[in-house]
């Protein structure tokens, strides 16, 4: 493992753990190389060394954290999104808390590093919308606090000057859903003083300098920040690394996003402005050289903007109210104490209020839903300092700084030596510094710093720095660790300035107040598992790659990093309880799994006997297996992974089998449901259409019964359905001529008279279809027929047989002859041979016979005057004819051919 590690960081060794030597001179050397190539990232074990490169690195944007997310610690070359991964996956599968404890001086990056650790949850954790509003205001907390507890120091233009811990709180899904801010003691002395070359807190340049014209008006501010004496003492009020005007929408916008509304943030403004007019004003004094504040503007903006009397406050800054049992006595101030009560209300203003935005950041992002969260702490506590002049701030952090130092050896040096030595497992002691003899120093009840100075504040008389210096030498001069001799410091002042007014006991002193947090501080801590960011500040002068080996070998030395490294190498890098280990292992060990029936040590035995762990890579102590080196643990790990994707796989597919099987029966039993169900719903619509069916029957019946009567409810429909019934069937059945009288349909009775009539209109309309369609000819016939029926009708027995027979105009011709006799032939078409053929007929009266036929027939053509011969037919086709001639006296007779003579002249013969 190590050598793929080497293989994958080709720039020095990425985990110090790893080098040949243990001397500081290889430990420097490998860190500048891999500065040299901005790899700013080495591990010792799991604690991070960060160097500031005072640069932008393109390693922290989106695509970096996705390679980061969810891989194996030492799978890839150091990054914070490693640290930061790691941690949230620990307390994922492990169910609990962590903190990462960011370290280092002034200016050597702590605070861009738990931004950065910040960025990579806020965009790697599962999000919904309501959590991305929690990870805004976690976000936008930042801006806020820079603007209001960062000032630009000489080592660092963004200085945090005050301490923060903040909780993350993750769900049992590793959604963050809410966090937690605890801040520590702010340093007020900058609200009234900087030193050369530093500034005051950001806020108020953001203010003068971006602040709207508007704004300013109401605040009474003038846009320069050289107006103001609280502003301008550093000589530096303008700096080209900050812009102020652009931070100031930063941090307008970021107010909103914590849900500090407009009224609160007109408040927070007034507050900001007011300390700005409280440090121009300006005391005269009076003969007796006290102290003078006669309508002063800046007070009155000051009483304006924060609300209060501006005569009480005229009072409070020139005069000290002594109470004496029951009376009030006001002692004048000089114009030092008068300075000295105005800045000391400035820095109670201004203190007062960071602690008001910290609770309402806090309230913010709280998470209001009680079930179990785990939480990753993020603690970016100010690192060592050492000016030339060092006042009562740098106590603190300092103090700080060594309590976190004893935390850290607690928890890894000191703990790890002691742990191996209560499992009894071999290992060669490391030496280190046990700084706890410091923070006895410092804390240690009656005899301690703090404690004397506390007594020193209580002690009737006026208490001096110089009574507290005379104090403690006094009392720790011969203590090999007390350092403080040099400082000029305004502990007695600040711990006079809190004094309560309306409390006449005495306050806890600040110093001790910080002591107790602190105390509260390593408590929440030490419930935690802890990850370590050691930041290095590689050059004083901020300049980009610029690698100063003397400062950095410094900070090497007193955060304790060779003696880190020193037990990491000596020991081993990994334990666990037998239980714990046995529990995520056991599978990768056929007699382990599923079940070790035995004491968990045994079972750890043979689990690493069959993983063929070799005699040096571990120790069995007591409770725990301890293992050497890393990547006995990742090949190990590895092979668990491997074998819980198998596991994963068959589990996988039972549970799929089981989902399918389950899925199924699901499935069968809506078929099921859905059958019964639709059963149902036939035999009900069954049910509903006998129902139905009876009832029609019924009625039907009924109406039948009653068919005869009027028509009532009981016989409508039937009636209705007579009525239908036979008209459908007269449609269909309708007499298609007007001679077929048989075919119409009788009707049920109650339609009798319906059916009359609509048989008399339908023979009405066939007639008149028929009457429409006939031809001239037969129109004629007709009127012939109609004729022959006035005639013949009931008085000629065959006439109703000749009605069928048509007359055609060829049955009957007339012929006669041209000569004098009065012989007339009707031709007369006959089929039936038995009957007589023609009629031959003398008429005397030939012509006007013959002439009053034409006219009665209305045929003047009618009549054939034939020469010579007339053909006739005796019978159906047996032909003859008569012969006319002319002789000397008219005769007619019979031929012997057959043929009919006619003689003119003659007397007429009847055939
Ligand atoms: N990882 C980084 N990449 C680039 N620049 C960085 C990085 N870390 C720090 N810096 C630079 O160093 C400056 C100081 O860093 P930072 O404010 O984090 O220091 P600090 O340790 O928090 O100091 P202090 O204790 O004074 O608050 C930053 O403003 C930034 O310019």
């Amino acid at each position: 493992m190590e050598g793929a590690l080497t293989a994958r960081d080709r720039v020095g060794i990425q985990d110090f753990v790893l080098l040949d030597e243990t001397t500081e001179a290889a430990f420097l050397s490998n860190l500048k190389k891999r500065f040299s190539k901005d790899l700013i990232y080495t591990y010792i074990g799991t604690l991070l060394v960060s160097v500031n490169p005072y640069k932008e690195l393109d390693i922290y944007n989106k695509k970096q954290m996705e390679v980061y997310m969810g891989v194996n610690f030492f799978e890839l070359p150091p990054h914070i999104y490693a640290l930061a991964d790691n941690a949230y996956q620990t307390m994922l599968t492990e169910y609990n808390n962590h903190f990462i404890l960011i370290s280092g001086e002034s200016g050597a990056g702590k605070t861009e590093a738990s931004k950065k650790i910040l960025q990579y949850y806020a965009v790697t954790c599962p999000s919904t919308t309501l959590l991305n509003t929690v990870r805004d205001k976690m976000l936008m907390s930042n801006p806020v606090l820079e603007a209001f507890g960062n000032a630009k120091t000489l080592k660092n233009d963004n200085s945090s000057r005050f301490g923060k811990y903040m909780d993350i709180q993750f769900d049992s899904q590793g959604d963050a859903v809410g966090g937690h801010i605890l801040n520590y003691l702010l340093e007020k002395s900058r609200v009234v003083h900087q030193n050369h070359g530093e500034r005051n807190f950001h806020i108020f340049y953001q203010l003068v300098e971006g602040g709207e014209d508007d704004l300013l008006h109401e605040l009474g501010l003038e846009k320069d920040a050289q107006h103001y004496n609280y502003l301008t003492q550093g000589e530096c009020a303008i700096v080209s690394s900050i812009n102020d005007r652009n931070d100031w929408k930063t941090v307008k916008n970021a107010l909103q996003i914590i849900n500090i509304d407009e009224i609160n943030t007109n408040h927070l403004f007034g507050i900001v402005a007011s300390v700005l007019h409280l440090g121009n004003v300006q005391f005269d004094s009076d003969s007796k050289g006290h102290a003078l504040l006669n309508n002063n503007t800046e007070l009155r903006w000051v009483s304006n903007l924060l609300g209060v009397d501006a005569q009480s406050l005229q009072e409070g800054l020139t005069y000290r109210k002594i109470e004496a049992r029951t009376d009030q006595v006001l002692s004048p101030f000089t114009i030092d104490h008068a300075i000295y009560a105005r800045d000391a209300l400035a820095k109670a203003i201004y203190g007062q209020t960071f602690t008001w935005l910290v609770n309402r950041i806090n309230e913010s992002m709280e998470n209001k839903d009680p079930s179990r969260k785990t939480v990753i702490g993020l603690l970016d506590i100010y690192g060592f300092e050492v000016f030339y002049v060092n006042s009562f701030e740098q106590f603190c952090i300092n103090y700080c700084n060594e309590k976190l130092q004893q935390l850290f050896i607690q928890l890894t040096l000191k703990a790890e030596q002691e742990e191996y030595e209560a499992e009894d497992i071999e290992w060669e002691p490391v030496q280190f510094f046990n700084n706890k003899i410091i923070c006895d120093l410092v804390e240690e009840r009656h005899r301690g710093i703090i404690s004397i100075l506390d007594e020193e504040c209580l002690r009737p008389g006026d208490a001096t720095d110089l009574t507290f210096l005379e104090r403690l030498e006094d009392k720790m001069g011969n203590h090999p660790h007390f350092l403080i001799c040099q400082s000029k410091n305004a502990i007695v002042r600040e711990c006079f300035a809190t004094v309560d007014p309306d409390s006449r006991r005495r306050p806890e002193t600040v110093a001790t107040q910080f002591k107790s947090s602190l105390l509260k501080l390593t408590e929440i801590l030490m419930a935690k598992e802890a990850w370590y960011i050691r930041c290095l500040k590689s050059n004083e002068s901020k300049q980009p790659g610029q690698f100063d080996e003397a400062l950095i070998r410094h900070q090497v030395k007193y955060l304790g990093l060779m003696e880190h490294l020193r037990v990491r190498r000596a020991g081993f890098a990994y334990r666990r309880k037998y239980d714990v280990f046995l529990k995520r292992y056991k599978p990768l060990c056929p007699a382990t799994w599923p079940h070790w029936r035995g004491v968990p040590a045994d079972g750890v035995e043979v689990l690493v006997q069959h993983l063929g762990y070799l005699p040096y890579e571990y120790k069995m102590g007591r409770t725990k297996i301890f293992i050497r080196h890393p990547r006995t643990l990742y090949a190990t790990e590895d092979a668990y992974e491997k074998c819980k994707h198998e596991l994963a796989t068959r589990l996988q597919a039972k549970y799929k089998g089981y989902r399918a099987k389950g899925e199924f029966r699901k499935q069968k039993e809506a078929a099921t449901k859905i059958e019964t169900c639709w059963r149902g719903v036939q035999a009900r619509k069954e049910r509903e259409k006998r129902a139905w069916a009876v009832k029609v029957i019924k009625k039907f019946i009924k109406g039948y019964m009653t068919r005869g009567q009027a028509k009532c409810t009981d016989n409508s429909e039937y009636l209705a359905f007579v009525r239908q019934n036979y008209l459908n069937r007269l449609k269909n059945t309708l007499p298609k001529t007007v001679l077929d009288k048989t075919t119409w349909q009788s009707p049920p009775a109650v339609l009798t008279e319906t059916s009359e009539l609509l048989r008399k209109l339908h023979y009405r309309l066939m007639v008149r279809k028929y009457v429409r369609g006939i031809t001239p000819q037969r129109k004629a016939q007709f009127q012939l027929k109609l004729l022959t029926s006035s005639i013949f009708k009931g008085k000629k027995e065959s006439y109703p047989q000749s009605v069928a027979q048509p007359f055609v105009d060829t049955r009957i011709s007339i012929s006669v002859s041209n000569l004098t006799d009065s012989i007339i032939v009707f031709h007369i078409t006959c089929e039936d041979p038995k009957q007589k053929g023609d009629l031959v007929m003398q008429c005397d009266h030939l012509f006007e016979f013959l002439t009053k036929l034409c006219v009665i027939a209305n045929k003047q053509n009618a009549v054939k005057v034939v020469q010579g011969s007339i053909k006739i037919e005796i019978q159906a086709g047996k032909e003859s004819a008569v012969d006319f001639t002319t002789g000397q006296e008219p005769m007619v007779y019979k031929a012997k051919n057959g043929h009919l003579m006619v003689w003119s002249e003659g007397k007429m013969h009847k055939c």
